[in-house]
């Protein structure tokens, strides 16, 4: 058991995960913007977060880095967890990049020395080495995100939360940044990234979490399997994950979780092939469970009707 330190925040070592959202809400001004979200973050593993604008990733990014409070849930993180975030608004600020950097630097409890020798390395690394000394009110979008991103590498994370890490990068930049997240993740850093294309979820991802107007309704785990055939995403309720655990070994099962759905009842979501969800489905209603979706996706195609930009869910931001 943890100990409480904050609403809805619990210091625990959460078993292996690094960090753990049970059941979190949001609200602001009245309004839900995140419902009931249950995520566990794992060491060496990369999530993707999409959803249309206005889904809640900023805002569940947000909670994981422990600047915004929950309304109500519980998030669970292993003790003194070093968290890396890079909010997907970064200002144009008077300051120069070392300037900046090193008060950073400071704030994270990095000695001098240890800022100078990682500043100068990241800084080489984003080929932003030239502009150190510049004040960054004239940078271009790219460069301020590459700052964005050297901050919150700046101290080694064990969680690195990234808010559309690769919007406003050149295509150099974003296959730089793929691979710095794939050494990353081989070193055993957790990483959630927020994005709107589906190539950067295919290159990076290994789970991926899909919000719709603050609901999760879609999580999958091992996402290769997605890339390699047509699977069928199946939500249902009345039944619990427990009673549904030997479908593991059944052939086509690629994965099943607790996803919490419309009109406030507990739904589960199965993902299986799709030349065998006839099946599944089958056993879904003979059990008496009671089927609410029934989604076939194609592959990778099937995730671009969830990141569509243009798309807005709810107002916009205030
Ligand atoms: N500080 C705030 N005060 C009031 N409402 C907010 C605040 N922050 C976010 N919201 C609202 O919460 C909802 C979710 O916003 P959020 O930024 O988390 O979504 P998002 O999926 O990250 O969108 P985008 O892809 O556009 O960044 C939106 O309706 C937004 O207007």
């Amino acid at each position: 058991m943890g100990i409480k330190t904050g609403k809805g925040i619990v210091e625990s070592p959460a078993e292996a995960a690094c960090a753990e959202l049970e059941a979190v809400s949001k609200m602001y001004t009245g309004h839900m913007v995140l419902q009931e979200v249950s995520m566990s973050i794992w060491p060496g593993n990369i999530t993707a977060l999409i959803g249309r604008n206005g889904s809640g990733k900023s805002t569940l990014l947000s909670i994981l880095a422990g600047l915004v409070q929950v309304t109500s849930g519980a998030i669970r993180r292993k003790a003194d967890l070093v968290i890396g975030y890079a909010p997907e608004a970064f200002p144009g600020l008077k300051f120069t990049p070392e300037q900046y950097l090193r008060s950073m630097g400071r704030i994270r409890g990095l000695s001098a020395r240890e800022i100078e020798v990682r500043m100068a390395e990241l800084l080489e690394l984003f080929h932003l080495a030239p502009f150190r000394g510049q004040p960054m009110n004239n940078f271009s979008k790219g460069m301020l995100q590459k700052i964005n991103l050297i901050q919150s590498l700046l101290v080694e994370p064990e969680l690195l939360l990234l808010d559309e890490p690769m919007s406003g990068l050149d295509l150099s930049a974003q296959n730089m940044l793929v691979q710095l997240l794939r050494e990353r993740k081989e070193q055993g850093t957790a990483v959630v990234f927020s994005v709107h294309e589906p190539q950067w979820v295919e290159a990076l991802a290994d789970h991926l979490h899909i919000l719709q107007a603050g609901r999760t309704v879609r999580m999958q785990q091992g996402i290769q399997e997605l890339s390699a055939r047509p699977t069928t995403y199946i939500v249902f309720k009345h039944l619990q994950e427990e009673e549904l655990c030997q479908w593991r070994d059944q052939p086509g099962f690629l994965s099943l979780q607790v996803v919490t759905e419309l009109h406030d009842q507990p739904c589960l979501g199965l993902t299986v092939d799709a030349a065998v969800s006839d099946a599944y489905l089958r056993q879904v209603l003979e059990r008496g469970g009671s089927v609410v979706s029934v989604e076939p996706c194609d592959g990778w195609s099937g995730l671009e009707l969830w990141m569509n930009p243009k798309t807005p869910e709810g107002g916009g931001k205030s």
